[in-house]
């Protein structure tokens, strides 16, 4: 019998425990031995759930039993997330998690103890919630050079922005919806921001690279400033606006970065809505692929850690190998990225296009319905830090730019 201990039973804890408990006849027989929860351990009780047997306030009690061959950790945050699971590694046991917090910060540092220990630290929940994405990455890709990732990877800001971009609703009442079905963070402001995505590509890029990407190091955008008038223009031009997440090769750099972009109806993301997640690879060989699913919330989330821990449970004196090493990856400079730019004025467009063509030189004008007073235009492919000097010459009349992803 393989013994486990969950930390934390909030949304993904209490769905993990679900996941065991309701296919646990397949996972043992999947497994060939039992799989069974030995202690949850949480800061509440819960005095009207079966679970409350199992439960326990000491982190103490688990890292020193020798029985505990497994702990998942799900209750987020750094700490004290970073000393259990640290902890629990040094004292030979794996662990699952599924907290891209903390892979994002201290991923290369965990994943070394564990192959020092010849244990497993696996996070495959911590990317695209349900979606298998990380294994792939790490196994079946193992042959390519990945050239490019783009994905929606914030189910909370997808759902929002499906909401409002389809039924006008109120960014407020939309978050308050995607916190009420467990997809938010316990601070939503790291979905909003951007932050989640951004730990979120920052995991990618370390496994496509092997070596440690910051988080800090990528610029991060949210989608607190997208207007119902930012929307309005996206539906004049057939196109639609996500929160998007990349990280592509250009020449020997990676560059990657988070915010908010426009997709023209033929792009692959286009149509992934709600608390969906997608995420485009291109391999050099593979080419294109795209791996689609629940990107957040209770049972989909479990099911990826779960599907962890039964591989650690597979391979428990074996290292299944490290993904990255703690030497850090410079990225491309932002402002050297080219790529074309959508940007609204304020203003008369009879008045202002020869500036603004003096100035961004040939640009497609965007007229919204029901907007007056104000016009937008696209402009050509450029560096980033052109478009930014551009802008700067431009003057104050720029009410706001989007990205255009191609
Ligand atoms: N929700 C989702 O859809 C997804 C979440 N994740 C990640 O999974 C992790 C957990 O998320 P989620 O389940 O939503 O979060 P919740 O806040 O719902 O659950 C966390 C649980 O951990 C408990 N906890 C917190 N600190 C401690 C501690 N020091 N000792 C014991 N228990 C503690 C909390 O108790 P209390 O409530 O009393 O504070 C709570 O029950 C996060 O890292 C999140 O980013 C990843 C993918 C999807
Ligand atoms: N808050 C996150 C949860 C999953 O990672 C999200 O909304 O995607
Ligand atoms: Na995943």
């Amino acid at each position: 019998m393989v013994k486990i201990a969950v930390l934390g039973y909030g949304t993904v804890g209490s769905g993990v425990v679900e996941v065991l408990r309701t296919n646990q006849k397949v996972i043992d027989e999947r497994l060939g031995e039992e799989l069974r929860i030995k202690y949850v351990l949480d800061l509440r009780d819960f005095p009207d759930d079966p679970v409350q047997e199992l439960i326990t306030h000491d982190f103490e009690d688990i890292v020193n039993d020798d029985e505990v061959k497994i702990v998942v950790e799900v209750m987020g945050g750094i700490e004290p997330a970073y000393t259990f699971v640290k902890r629990s590694l040094e004292a030979g046991k794996s662990v699952a998690t599924s907290n891209k917090a903390l892979v994002a910060k201290h991923g290369a540092e965990l994943l070394r103890t564990a192959k020092e220990k010849n244990v497993n630290f696996l996070f495959e929940a911590s990317v695209g919630g349900g979606i298998p994405i990380l294994r792939p990455l790490h196994s079946s890709l193992t042959g390519d050079v990945i050239e490019e990732i783009t994905g929606i990877l914030n189910g909370t800001t997808n759902y929002m922005m499906t909401k409002m971009f389809y039924e006008g609703a109120d960014y407020d009442e939309v978050l308050e919806e995607a916190q009420d079905n467990g997809f938010a963070e316990r601070n939503p402001e790291a979905d909003v921001e951007g932050y989640d995505a951004c730990r979120k590509i920052a995991i990618l890029s370390s496994i496509i690279s092997g070596k440690q990407v910051d988080f800090e190091d990528i610029y991060c955008e949210g989608i607190t400033k997208i207007t119902a008038e930012d929307m309005k223009y996206a539906k004049a031009m057939g196109m639609t606006i996500k929160l998007l997440a990349t990280c592509k090769r250009d020449g020997g750099k990676l560059n990657a970065m988070v915010a908010p972009c426009l997709l023209r109806a033929e792009h692959p993301l286009f149509s992934v809505n709600g608390v969906f997640n997608s995420i485009f690879v291109h391999g050099n060989m593979l080419g294109d692929a795209m791996f689609y699913g629940s990107g957040a919330g209770k049972l989909p989330t479990a099911s990826a850690v779960v599907g962890d821990i039964v591989e650690e449970a597979r391979n428990l004196d074996r290292n299944l190998g490290v993904m990255w090493s703690s030497e850090k990856l410079t990225l491309e400079d932002r402002r050297d990225v080219e790529r074309r730019f959508f940007v609204r004025v304020k203003g008369d467009r009879e008045e202002l296009q020869e500036q603004v063509a003096a100035v961004f030189g040939m640009v497609q004008f965007v007229q919204a319905e029901g907007l007056s007073g104000e016009f937008g235009f696209v402009t050509e492919e450029m560096p980033e830090g052109s478009y930014e000097e551009k802008a700067e010459r431009f003057g104050g009349q720029i009410l706001g730019m989007i990205r255009v992803e191609e």
